[in-house]
């Protein structure tokens, strides 16, 4: 068996977060520089997540300087108001203070209905990540789903007294928390992009926030890299143009993600990127004397000048970060690497690359643009959006999705402007003074006017914007010979220096006021077409990018654009799902537009310089890795679906499989909508089960009660031992030989003809080597590893970074709640390959250190030898 992993001389690549989490220690390298504002006693606490995320650690009364006004507790929050009694487990003294750790509802009575726990599905620094779904309904099993429903992302409002810290230094940690977790949920409900995970809904109770984003069921990024190592070039571009897409959408609405790493990029089941954690994202403003100052995210993917304490604008962070994470998708490892932390802080701060020799020139003349230690000279996310290696197979730049919108005119919306007070604005009257002033502001209208002009000048048809610029323009050298100021001021927009273009990020609070009308907007479109039964209209105008638009699933309640290139196109058919939840959105103002502009006046290369081929490949399915072994052969324009059965039977053939391949696509195909039909049969009556079970005990206005999962039998906090939930089978149980039946997006690391038995035992032979604890669960493992202190001492798992702290999932050596320090956990399913009698084994970390789980999947494929 053939394994695709990267040299194992290459990884581990570690996380490390700039926040600290473990007191520093003189064995110890010296912590990130921190704001102003961040104490000493902060860095030194050891709650990594309270302290580490608030770098704008104050009361929320006093917003962090220079920072964004953080929220009040969201508008969006459903909030109970109830329960003001502590949890039943007295978690809680006489004084309300936290004594022990606190449980959680495992019921959730969200506005649009009760969900119910299903299992944990990941482990933040911010708290667990529980899959959940909708009770008294089937909505989900009539659009054929069977596994999906909602991510909740339950977060602590009150830290426990552990000793460490005073009660003022718990209730400012506790303050801060708060106004990132309602800034967060205000963000995050007002984002509506296909390639941003959505939330659904929110509930704040007394002690938690529970916010319930859509659930991203393919996977991690990190997964697949673990599983392929480096990705093809071709396959890393699909993906970076969603990134593009997603941060480019961000900026254009003023906000900054600021965490941008390999751990905060999901893959959905139909293979397309979502970007998750806006846990520290933030409004940012073109304005010199409003620059951003908390200095955040994770180390390896922290851009220098927050490493050097220097006040920022925001998006060239995220570009920074965007760089990083391309050069971990093409290489299979971190572009900095040390394992000594102030050696990490200084390759960063260099900047120098060590870029492979098989990397393409476009894609290293790329990275190099984005790892520029300068900000100001930092390619913007138009430069990254329009190089050649971005568009290369595509016929522009990767569509942003940015609903069309029009220059703001008075007078104001009202409503939109009551739906703005989440975000610490002021009160109504004064958000309407300000924007009134911003809107009449001679800037504001001096770009309106010429935004006018521009619509009504007859648009240049590509042959002739060609001619304007010169057909033989060398973008490469254009790059090199951009002034700071234009590459600064460029930003994000098309080709407009950030605040000057009234339609992009010109100020946060007009960002707001588009974001909360569309997001109204989308909600009465919603009503409406529940109204009536029929789905919501999605308007999609014509753009060049799309050849055709995208099919709307006639059931789905979701609709959004897809990049052409989208895996839905290649992998087998799946059954009609939902990926963004309720919601619709509005056909975005195409970036292919752009391409009948006129050239920016930095002569940054614009779409129609470059004419890529009509029609060309796009990123090929993940099934083709498969066929990667033997790539000579595949069909240069095999179709998807053939080329998917082509390049697997050539796989069988060449390890003497080779079989009647139609009688056997047949049987599969048979055989995955009797399993198909099955599991919604049994999810139908497990739905109406529990909703008959439900109905009458769980009300939408019925006080929130924070029972616990011990409380309900499900499960002991922060005990888990396994990926959550799982069913655990006896080692008889006849399904111990089922395999988990391929769903969606194909992850596999390694594919194996051996017999699925055989493979279980493979695994267990080499867990136990291990010592890796494991549980069997259905169609796989669920596994715990603890390391010993001579591993943890070794650095291996960059327990020196600590002092850098967590900051994401898997930030070196940080902490997570409810798992034990340095406890790994993490399944091993086996699933099983449609069409030819192949199996392959697929990781997914739950929780503990990211890349010490990295290094223990790549160990245990590597001993696996299949
Ligand atoms: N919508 C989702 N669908 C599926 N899994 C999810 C989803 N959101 C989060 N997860 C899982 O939970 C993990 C933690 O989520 P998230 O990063 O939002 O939490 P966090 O506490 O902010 O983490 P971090 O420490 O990385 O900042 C993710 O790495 C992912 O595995």
């Amino acid at each position: 068996m053939t394994t695709t992993l990267a040299a194992g001389a290459e990884l581990p690549i570690r996380s490390q977060s700039v926040r600290t989490r473990r007191p520093p220690t003189s064995s110890r390298p010296e912590p990130l520089p921190r704001s102003e504002s961040s104490t000493r006693a902060e860095a030194s606490r050891p709650h990594r997540r309270s302290s580490q995320r608030s770098a704008t650690a104050q009361s929320p009364r006093h917003p962090q300087q220079g920072d964004m006004a953080a929220p009040a507790p969201s508008a969006t929050a459903h909030d109970t108001g109830a329960p003001e009694e502590p949890p039943r487990d007295r978690a809680v003294d006489a004084q309300g203070q936290r004594t022990s750790k606190n449980r959680y509802r495992t019921v959730i009575p969200a506005p649009s209905g009760n969900y119910a726990f299903i299992k944990t599905i990941g482990q933040g620094s911010m708290g667990k990540v529980k899959l959940a779904k909708k009770e008294g309904t089937n909505e989900l099993a009539s659009l054929g789903i069977s596994d999906a429903g909602v991510a909740c992302k339950i977060i602590e409002r009150v830290s426990a007294d552990d000793g460490r810290q005073s009660r003022e230094e718990r209730e400012r940690a506790d303050a801060a928390r708060e106004d990132r977790n309602a800034r967060e949920a205000a963000i995050v409900s007002l984002l509506n992009h296909q390639y941003i995970c959505g939330l659904q809904d929110n509930l704040r109770t007394r002690w938690h926030w529970y916010m319930l984003f859509e659930y991203v069921n393919g996977g991690q990024m990190l997964d697949y890299i673990i599983s392929h190592g480096k990705l093809k070039e071709k396959q890393a571009r699909k993906f970076a143009r969603q990134i593009a897409s997603a941060v480019d959408y961000c900026h254009r609405n003023s906000i900054v993600h600021r965490d941008l790493k390999i751990e905060n990029i999901l893959i959905s089941k139909t293979g397309d990127i979502k970007i998750i954690d806006f846990g520290l994202s933030n409004l940012f403003s073109p304005e010199e004397d409003r620059k951003l100052k908390t200095y955040c995210g994770s180390l390896y993917f922290a851009a220098p000048e927050l490493l050097q304490a220097r006040p920022y604008t925001g998006p060239e962070v995220d570009v920074w970060s965007f760089g990083v994470v391309l050069f971990v998708l093409v290489c299979g490892k971190v572009p900095f690497d040390d394992q000594y932390m102030p050696a990490l802080h200084q390759k960063i701060k260099k900047g120098a690359v060590d870029y492979p020799n098989w990397l393409s020139s476009e894609c290293k003349h790329l990275i190099s643009r984005m790892l520029v230690t300068d900000p100001k000279l930092r390619a913007s996310m138009h430069e990254v959006m329009n190089h050649p290696w971005m568009l290369k197979g595509y016929n522009g730049p990767p569509e942003n999705y940015l609903p069309q919108r029009e220059p703001l005119k008075l007078p104001l919306d009202e409503e939109i402007i009551t739906h703005m007070t989440g975000f610490k604005f002021g009160p109504p009257d004064h958000i309407r003074e300000e924007l009134t002033k911003k809107i009449s502001s001679p800037k504001y209208q001096a770009a309106a006017r010429r935004l006018e002009k521009e619509k009504e000048q007859p648009l240049p048809t590509p042959k002739d914007a060609e001619k304007r610029r010169g057909f033989g323009f060398d973008f490469y050298k254009r790059r090199s010979s951009i002034t700071s100021k234009d590459t600064l001021t460029n930003g994000s927009t098309d080709g407009l220096p950030i605040g000057d273009d009234p339609l992009n990020a010109f100020d946060p609070m007009v960002s707001i006021y588009y974001l909360v009308r569309e997001k109204l907007e989308r909600d009465r479109q919603e009503a409406q077409a529940a109204q009536l039964s029929v789905p919501p209209k999605v308007q999609v105008p014509p753009s060049p990018q799309l050849a055709q638009p995208p099919p709307v699933l006639p059931n789905s309640p979701i609709a959004r654009p897809k990049e052409k290139h989208s895996l839905a196109e290649i992998v087998p058919p799946q059954p009609a799902h939902t990926e963004g939840g309720l919601r619709t959105r509005q056909r975005a103002r195409s970036h292919s537009e752009d391409q009948v502009r006129e050239p920016a006046a930095n002569g940054l290369l614009s779409p129609d310089i470059v004419s890529p081929k009509k029609g060309g490949n796009g990123p090929v399915s993940l099934l083709r890795r498969l066929s990667t072994r033997d790539r000579r052969k595949e069909p240069a324009d095999g179709k998807p679906s053939t080329l998917m059965q082509k390049s697997v039977s050539m796989r069988a053939k060449s390890l003497g499989h080779a079989r009647r391949e139609s009688i056997q696509a047949r049987r599969a195909k048979r055989e995955a909508e009797q399993q198909q039909q099955q599991q919604q049969q049994q999810q139908q009556q497990q739905q109406a089960t529990s909703s008959s079970n439900n109905n009458s005990h769980h009300h939408h206005q019925e006080p929130v009660r924070e029972e616990t999962d011990a409380e309900l039998g499900l499960e002991a906090e922060g005990g888990e031992t396994s990926g959550g939930s799982h069913e655990r089978l006896a080692p008889e149980d006849p399904d111990l030989a089922k395999p988990v039946y391929l769903k969606g997006i194909f992850s596999v690391s390694t594919t194996s003809t051996k017999p699925l038995p055989e493979i279980r035992a493979d695994i267990k032979r080499v867990l136990k080597m291990l010592g890796v604890g494991y549980t069997e669960i259905k169609g796989g493992f669920s596994c715990s590893h603890a390391p010993s202190i001579a591993e943890e001492d070794s650095h291996l798992l960059g327990g020196r970074h600590s002092t850098g702290g967590g900051g994401g999932a898997g930030g070196g050596g940080r902490q997570e709640p409810g798992v034990p320090d340095g406890e790994l956990r993490f399944e091993i399913v086996i699933v099983k390959v449609p069409i030819v009698s192949l199996h392959g084994v697929q990781f997914k970390r739950v929780g503990g250190n990211t890349w010490q789980y990295k290094a223990m999947a790549e160990q245990i494929v590597r001993e696996l030898r299949l």
